[in-house]
């Protein structure tokens, strides 16, 4: 079925120069699956880009937390997608609802990032995922639908393009999503892109999970058949992360 195992470090707002380092310097050491096996993308604050692409492995990319909507020009505080392609940054983080949430981005502006990044030759690490009130009030699956079709109405090429399901309950909680939960939420997603993109994109797009994943947890949740890959917070700062790279023999074997 050809969907390579994905696993993505999320740094967030963390990190002093010299625990970057420390983190790079694991990561450079770690005996890990082959490139044919795995993708693996970290992603440090914007501050860090440059010096963590340069001093890491070269088959480890790194990717950008954020990026602004649209051209660069004058917008105080943002970096833009054509200068993080001017610098070879392969991969962007978008629609994070760390973002959504604070900084009140809408499924509509994180329509249009995706959109802009790619088109600027980014690759895209879109997040999307329902908080607990709207688990318990039922909606889980209209709420992911909803912030999937904001990308999917502005996006023609999903080759460039990994989805990552985090739902906002299990993120920096501790409360993982049993393998069965993010089983269940990826079936559903890769449906609804067979159903409203094609048949193809459902069947070739990874779907990631983000939410506590840890080394204890993620050789089950990477058992699961929708289950492409991780996108890793809290854990991805810590020697454990090589760990969670390693989970991508049990897809493999499977
Ligand atoms: O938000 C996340 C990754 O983007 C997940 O964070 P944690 O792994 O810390 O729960």
């Amino acid at each position: 079925m050809g969907r390579k195992f994905f696993v993505g470090g999320n740094w967030k707002c963390n990190g002093t120069g010299e625990e970057v380092k420390k983190i790079v310097a694991t990561l450079n050491n770690a005996e890990v699956p082959s490139p044919d096996v795995v993708d693996v993308v970290v992603s440090p604050p914007f501050v860090f880009l440059t010096s963590v692409k340069s001093s890491l492995r070269p088959e480890f990319h790194v990717a950008a937390q954020n990026c602004w909507v649209k051209k660069g020009g004058a917008f105080t505080g943002e970096v833009s997608a054509e200068m993080l392609a001017s610098l070879d940054i392969p991969w962007v983080i978008l629609g994070h609802s760390e973002r959504r949430a604070l900084l009140n981005e809408s499924n509509e502006f994180v329509g249009d990032k995706v959109a802009y990044a790619l088109s600027q030759g980014l690759k895209v690490i879109a997040c999307v995922g329902e908080t607990l009130e709207q688990r318990e009030s039922g909606s889980t699956m209209a709420v992911v639908a909803e912030q999937t079709k904001a990308i999917a109405d502005r996006v023609s090429n999903w080759a460039d393009v990994v989805l990552a399901y985090e739902p906002v309950w299990a993120i920096g909680t501790g409360k993982v999503a049993s393998p069965a939960q993010a089983q269940e939420v990826h079936a559903e997603l890769r449906a609804w892109l067979s159903k409203n993109v094609s048949a193809d994109v459902a069947s070739t797009t990874r779907i990631i999970y983000g939410g506590s994943v840890n080394g204890a947890n993620c050789n089950e949740l990477a058992g699961q058949p929708d289950v492409d890959g991780f996108l890793v917070g809290g854990a991805s700062l810590k020697p454990e992360f090589v760990d969670i790279i390693k989970s991508a023999t049990v897809k493999k074997n499977a």
